[in-house]
């Protein structure tokens, strides 16, 4: 595959930033709060403006209304400041453009002229119209050299599809202009794994098969499907979680050391973790994968519908709501380690933690009937609270305890640990890193494609086979068979923090 690599970094912050699907649930969920707080923290220049675009009659100032009604529900009261918020509405305008239509275009032409600040394109709208969006874009004269597009997941249903869409923006964007977002990898934690990992030596020495036993990468979700059953349906939770943020989380645990914080370089270490992930067999497939589809339940206290009652929901779908599985990564560091990825829908809990449990002493010499506990293990915990816990082994405090054993955790609560440190949204690192021209933290295509392919034969096998889903009430860590996948190995889930 060929690429442009090289590598942005321009480190100018003002652009022109066209916000397409900009009535949407993500823009006013998500990108106006977090381009509010980058403006309240000092970070957006004074001559930054923003284009909202949708197919709506709208004048500005109602667009405006809306946005700040937003921001009004996503902000935390105490984040939400009159002065800031002014200024930020100030530079926001509006235009009604149809996306497929290359007349509309003219709209942005008409906003760009004479700007001499580079345009950011950002495509909050279903893949299916990112294609007519860049040629339009393109055939309006409404872009400029330095222009980026900023993309969302999903990049397409498989491999193929996702070929079609690259191939569409790379029409009219270089790989080198092309920021294609996984939320996961703007979250704090996950990038203090790099830190944690690249940093200290403590863990540079360890983190390979010699000192790690196994691996676990958890992302349990408490909520169902949100309204989302057209999207969801046809995705299921292995394209909508496991193609993208478990195999993000998994190659930044697994990958070797970069040899600088360059996009390219992080991103050519991901990218062979992908290529070493070991293929499924039909055996490994009856054997290591579980899917299952959540029933009627309750989440946090409240009696809650089943996957196929939700509204919309086509009584018939087997589409899995909770994947987890045992794989491997085929290489010298990690040959015999094997990573168990599970993520779910309507789970007890928002929990995503990574655990990395480290070999056994190899003689041991205190109480036998205290061996399970004999080993490290280091959580690191993107969310709900950000932090790291290595957990140790200490002697139990007492006169009467002999030389009894106890777990414990050496506990870095960022929350606690930098009080004053407000921890951004994800999205609010994803877009100042667009402005910026840096792309480490956005994925490239051949990232997105080696994903698809260990997904796709994941997905044919699941086919092939034709077995329903299994059952998991909502509320409950998901189906038996998933305990029993791991427990079958002499281990179990990791719940605690
Ligand atoms: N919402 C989320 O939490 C997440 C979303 N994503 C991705 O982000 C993108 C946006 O998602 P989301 O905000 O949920 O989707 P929405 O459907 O809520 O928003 C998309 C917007 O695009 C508009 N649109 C679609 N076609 C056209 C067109 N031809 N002309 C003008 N406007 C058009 C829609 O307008 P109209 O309302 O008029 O139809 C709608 O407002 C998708 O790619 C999604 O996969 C990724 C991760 C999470
Ligand atoms: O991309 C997606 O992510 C969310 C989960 O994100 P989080 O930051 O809340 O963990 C998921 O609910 C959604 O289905 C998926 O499309």
């Amino acid at each position: 595959m060929t690429r442009d690599t090289r590598s942005q970094n321009t480190d100018r912050l003002d652009v022109d930033l066209a916000l397409f699907g900009a009535l949407g649930d993500l823009a006013l969920r998500k990108l106006f709060p977090a381009l509010y707080q980058l403006d309240r923290e000092g970070l957006m220049p004074a001559d930054t403006r923003v284009l909202g675009l949708a197919r709506h009659e709208l004048a500005v100032s109602d667009f405006r209304d809306k946005v700040s009604a937003a921001l009004k529900k996503r902000v935390k009261p105490k984040e939400q400041d009159a002065e800031s918020m002014a200024r930020f509405l100030e530079r926001i305008d509006y235009a009604k453009v149809d996306f497929a239509q290359p007349d509309d275009y003219q709209a942005v032409r008409a906003w760009r002229e004479g700007s001499p600040r580079p345009m950011v394109v950002y495509l909050s709208v279903p893949a299916k119209i990112y294609g007519d969006i860049c040629r339009n874009l393109e055939a309006s004269d409404s872009l400029d050299d330095e222009s980026r597009v900023v993309v969302e997941k999903p990049i397409g249903y498989d491999l193929v599809s996702s070929q079609e869409i690259n191939d569409v923006i790379g029409e009219v964007f270089p790989e080198s202009r092309i920021y294609r977002i996984d939320h996961y990898l703007g979250k704090e934690t996950v990038q203090n794994l790099i830190a944690l990992r690249f940093a200290n030596p403590l863990f540079g020495t360890q983190w390979n098969q010699n000192h790690i036993s196994h691996v676990e990468i958890t992302v349990a979700e408490q909520v169902g499907i949100e309204g989302r059953w057209g999207y969801f349906d046809q995705a299921g939770q292995l394209r909508d979680m496991v193609q993208n943020h478990l195999l993000q989380l998994l190659c930044l645990t697994a990958m070797d050391p970069p040899s600088n914080l360059d996009a390219d370089s992080i991103r050519d270490e991901k990218v062979k973790v992908l290529k070493a992930l070991k293929p499924f067999t039909h055996e490994s497939l009856d054997r290591d994968v579980v899917r299952g589809q959540y029933t009627a339940g309750t989440s946090a206290g409240q009696a809650v519908p089943g996957y196929l009652e939700e509204e919309g929901a086509n009584t018939d779908s087997h589409t899995e709501t909770f994947v987890a599985m045992k794989t491997e990564v085929s290489n010298w560091r990690w040959a015999g380690v094997p990573f168990y990825l599970r993520t779910g829908k309507r789970l007890p809990d928002k929990l995503s933690q990574i655990v990395i449990h480290f070999r056994q002493q190899p003689h041991y010499i205190f109480d036998p009937d205290q061996r399970s506990l004999a080993a490290n293990k280091l959580v690191i915990r993107l969310q709900p609270e950000e932090g790291i816990a290595l957990q140790v082994l200490t002697k139990d405090a007492g006169l009467d305890k002999g030389m009894r054993l106890r777990t414990g955790p050496l506990h870095l609560d960022f929350n606690s640990a930098f009080p004053k440190t407000r921890i951004p949204d994800a999205y609010e690192r994803l877009l100042l890193e667009v402005m910026k021209g840096q792309q480490y933290l956005f994925v490239r295509r051949d990232e997105i494609e080696y994903a698809w392919r260990w997904c796709d034969q994941l997905i044919a096998g699941w086919e092939d086979r034709g077995t329903p889903p299994r059952r998991y009430p909502a509320g409950s860590w998901g189906p038996v068979a998933s305990i029993a996948m791991i427990t079958q190995d002499g281990r179990s889930w990791y719940e605690d923090y």
